[in-house]
This record gives structure tokens, C-alpha cells and sequence, in this order.
């Protein structure tokens, strides 16, 4: 990993510019929500995170600051880190070969979130996408864990941090979006890109059940075969 320079973060912070961009134009960051890091160097932690309430929709030289290991400004300045910095610094330090985490609130990850909360997880399967996850395997089921919303960050830290499985890399927070990441920005990009079409993919099938359902009169089914939960 990169030793600390000017440079270096300079660098950093153009590449959070590219992935902040590239989700906006996707409408992911609405009413300045979501968060995006990249790790500068993994001992001591350090990591170029998204300065809090700002507009993710533009670039501007006050967008991203370095925190260390306790999510804390490493050098001075006016900015105030994510406030939800401290579920980035946790991913880092439990699962070490984590290079970048980006988290983003969608309807399709919130309405899964909700629908799938009570048994604290979403399972997938028969999907080409799961092996955009990194998940190669012959007929693969993936649990994705819903941990519930806790207003106090560090509480909320530490849920994700107890249900974290390196195999998958993601985490729904219920009603509030996905923390997703990969050993650098471009994995990470991928694992988001590919959580967020299974998510749609899967409500759309729900819906499309319960129309065809309709059409060919029959009651209404909500079994779904990718889960068998509902
Ligand atoms: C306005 S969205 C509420 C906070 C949140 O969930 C989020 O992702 C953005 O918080 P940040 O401090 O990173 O701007
Ligand atoms: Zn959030």
C-alpha cells in the first residue's frame, strides 16, 4: 500500500472524484447522502473519506479529508469526516484486504432492506450477476445481512462489524442504504454495481409474479423461487 505523501492523497481524491461522478449520474447520492472511502495505507490505517453534508453531485477542492483508525482527522482541517465514517474504519480493520468501501441509498437496497429486515438478510440465487460479486461457484446462494438502523454511529458501527462475512461484500443497513466494498475502488465499483442490479432485478420479479399471477387468473403468489422466503 502507498506510504503517505501529498501526492498520494492527491491522487486518492481524484480517484473518489471519478467513482463519486460516475454514482451521482445514476441519481445515488440523493439529498447528499452516502459515503466513499479509499484506504491510503494500511499500517497505520489511513483513509481518504468523503467530508460530511456535502453535495455528491459536484467536485469541489473540500470534498474528502484523511482519517486515521479512529476515524479521526489525521491532519488539521475545517471538515468533518462522514458521519458514518466508522463503519468504513471498521470494514477496514476486519476485513484487511478491503481498498475501498462505498456506501449509497437507493429505493431498490431500501425497499430489500425493509422487505427481508426481520430475518436479518436477503438470499439470491440463480443470478449471472452474483459472480460480479467475485462469487464463482456452480449454482450459487448469496445472504446478503440486514442489520437495523441504529441512530448512535458507533452502535450502528459495530452491528455491521458483527455480521461482516468476508465471502460477501456487502452489508444492507435496514431502511437506509448498502456499504459495499473490495480490495480497491474498481472491485468496489463492481460489488455495488452488481448488489444494486440483483436488488432491482428482484423486486421487478416480485411484481412481475404478481401480474402474471393476475393475468392468467390465478390468485396472486408470493413465492418466490430465488429465496423461497416470502
Ligand atoms: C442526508 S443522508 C443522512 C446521513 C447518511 O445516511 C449519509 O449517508 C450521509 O452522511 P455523510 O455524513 O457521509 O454526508
Ligand atoms: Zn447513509
Amino acid at each position: 500500500m502507498n506510504a503517505y505523501t501529498h501526492e498520494v492523497r492527491q491522487q486518492v481524491f481524484q480517484q473518489l472524484d471519478q467513482v463519486k461522478l460516475a454514482f451521482a449520474a445514476r441519481d445515488w447520492f440523493p439529498g447528499t447522502s452516502g459515503n466513499l472511502s479509499i484506504k491510503i495505507s494500511s499500517k497505520p490505517l489511513l483513509v481518504a473519506v468523503t467530508a460530511s453534508g456535502k453535495d455528491k453531485t459536484v467536485c469541489t477542492p473540500y470534498d474528502y479529508l484523511v482519517v486515521d483508525e479512529n476515524s479521526r482527522p489525521y491532519e488539521s482541517t475545517s471538515l468533518k469526516p462522514s458521519a458514518e465514517t466508522q463503519i468504513h474504519t471498521a470494514i477496514y480493520r476486519n476485513i484487511p484486504e478491503t481498498g475501498a468501501v462505498f456506501h449509497v441509498h437507493t429505493i431498490p437496497n431500501n425497499i430489500v432492506s425493509e422487505l427481508y429486515g426481520n430475518q436479518g438478510y436477503v438470499a439470491l440465487r440463480n443470478q449471472e450477476l452474483i459472480k460480479g460479486l467475485g462469487i464463482w461457484e456452480e449454482d450459487a446462494e448469496i445472504r446478503i445481512p440486514i442489520v437495523e438502523n441504529f441512530a448512535d454511529i458507533s452502535r450502528l458501527a459495530q452491528a455491521v462489524e458483527s455480521v461482516l462475512d468476508a465471502r460477501i461484500p456487502g452489508v444492507l443497513i435496514r431502511n437506509h442504504g448498502i456499504y459495499a466494498w473490495g480490495r480497491n475502488d474498481f472491485e468496489a465499483k463492481r460489488h455495488l454495481e452488481a448488489f444494486e442490479f440483483l436488488f432491482g432485478y428482484h423486486l421487478q420479479w416480485l411484481q412481475v409474479q404478481q401480474f402474471a399471477g393476475h393475468i392468467v387468473g390465478q390468485q396472486p403468489t408470493l413465492t418466490y423461487r430465488a429465496t423461497g422466503q416470502l
